[in-house]
């Protein structure tokens, strides 16, 4: 089942001055940086409220974070949505004709397991399931 929105990604040039500036702005520290090797980010996240927000620094050139902003510049990357059974969404979506990204769950930041939507079946938005990993 899919429910909330987990988090919003935004693509950044330099993850330190975008932490100052969306500090300043949510009048709240980030509470934990976390690097993701396999997707080429570095992340930062903040939590107002019941909203998750996920700052991405591209880690190298080839980073799909560096493509993006070279493309569209910074801003708006992705919405996250939380589901229950990742397995049973990915088959469901493949099914109804979207275009998974993986043809399994990787390990994503802050506990997760993810898989991502191609932006061409979606109308140009760039969705990311996410499950809870359960220790
Ligand atoms: C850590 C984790 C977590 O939360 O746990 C994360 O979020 S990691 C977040 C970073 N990782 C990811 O995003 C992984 C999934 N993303 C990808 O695999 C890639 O970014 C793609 C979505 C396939 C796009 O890569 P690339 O541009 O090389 O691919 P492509 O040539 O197939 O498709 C290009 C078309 O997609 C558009 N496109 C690219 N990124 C987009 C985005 N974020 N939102 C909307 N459209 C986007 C391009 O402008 C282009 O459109 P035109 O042709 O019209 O110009
Ligand atoms: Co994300």
């Amino acid at each position: 089942m899919m429910k909330n929105v987990e988090h919003i990604g935004i693509a950044v040039n330099e993850l330190e001055k975008a932490e100052e500036l969306f500090s300043t702005l949510f009048n709240i520290m980030p509470y934990k940086r976390e690097n993701i090797a396999s997707q080429g980010v570095i992340t930062s996240f903040f939590r107002i409220n019941q909203t998750k927000i996920e700052l991405l620094e591209a880690t190298g050139p080839d980073s799909v974070i560096a493509k993006f902003i070279e493309k569209k510049g910074e801003g708006f990357h992705h919405l996250a949505f939380e589901v229950d059974d990742i397995q049973l969404e990915m088959e469901r979506l493949k099914k109804e004709g979207f275009t998974l990204l993986s043809e399994a769950p990787v390990i994503g930041a802050d506990n997760k397991l993810v898989c991502f939507l191609h932006p061409k079946s979606t109308n140009g938005m760039l969705i990311e399931l996410c499950q809870e990993i359960k220790s």
